[in-house]
């Protein structure tokens, strides 16, 4: 089965409504680049999702970068998966790693949340990676499918086959420093072939995997040409209308 490209933008605890506004009226002027092969989210911080998605072209859906994995409680500060799927979201990220590090998430609390997502109709977006020290220590593969199967654990088949994984090192986020696209094909082909020994093979062939860490619009088509990476999963360079219009072209110009 083609697996659809996916271009996502997460914004961090970046922008104000009026700064989101002013994002999605942007590229709304522009929204005759984003190609209709093509799929396009925004994980934005919770104040933003409204103006979101009452502004975005209808082709970029909505994206959460957090949730609790609980129905409701008395869990000051958190939402609720319901909560997130009433208001239109479709995906929601889990594991980020600066979650992981800030917060302290584990491997079993994250696999929670993927489920609460799952179970709330929304498409979990389950991020993976080494740090520095692993990836010198050679264990990036072992590092990354270990969190894939722990994260994924108790999902059926056919939700593993729609689920979404991020494969995005420690080391390249924010740093301006991406892994060689050869490179992170071969852990995507890792994941695929621990999924496929877990779950199934269809569900290792459906599964989309994105590469993230300081994508750019002049890198971008680098990862994506690479066949088992599905897209992009993108910090800084999402913030801006024009650049995220930037890596929508670029690709537009792999698919072409
Ligand atoms: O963490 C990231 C996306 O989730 C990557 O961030 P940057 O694109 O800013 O490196």
């Amino acid at each position: 089965m083609a697996r659809t490209p996916l271009l996502m933008g997460n914004w961090k605890m970046y922008k104000t409504v009026a700064e989101a506004r002013a994002f999605a009226e942007a590229l709304g002027q522009q929204s005759q680049k984003l190609d209709s092969r093509v799929e396009y989210a925004i994980c934005a911080p919770y104040t933003c999702l409204h103006v979101l998605r009452v502004m975005l072209p209808a082709q970029v859906r909505l994206g959460a970068q957090n949730v609790f994995p609980e129905k409701e409680g008395a869990y000051t500060g958190e939402i609720a998966p319901g909560m997130l799927a009433e208001f239109g979201t479709k995906y929601v990220l889990a594991g980020h790693s600066e979650r992981r590090m800030l917060f302290g998430e584990s491997d079993q609390f994250i696999n929670q949340k993927v489920k609460a997502i799952v179970a709330n109709g929304m498409t979990p977006v389950l991020c993976v990676g080494e740090n520095s020290s692993q990836k010198e220590d050679g264990v990036t593969r072992e590092v990354v499918t270990g969190q894939v199967l722990q994260g994924l654990d108790g999902l059926s088949d056919d939700e593993v086959a729609s689920a979404i994984v991020a494969y995005e090192p420690v080391w390249a986020i924010g740093s301006g420093k991406t892994a060689m696209p050869e490179d992170a094909e071969e852990v995507a082909q890792a994941i695929r072939a621990a999924v496929a020994e877990t779950w199934s093979a269809d569900a290792a062939a459906s599964l989309r995997i994105l590469y993230g860490g300081s994508v750019k619009p002049d890198n971008v088509a680098s990862f994506v040409r690479e066949s088992d990476l599905d897209g992009a999963l993108v910090g800084g360079a999402s913030l801006d209308p024009g650049s995220f219009v930037a890596m929508a072209e670029a690709i537009r110009e792999v698919l072409a």
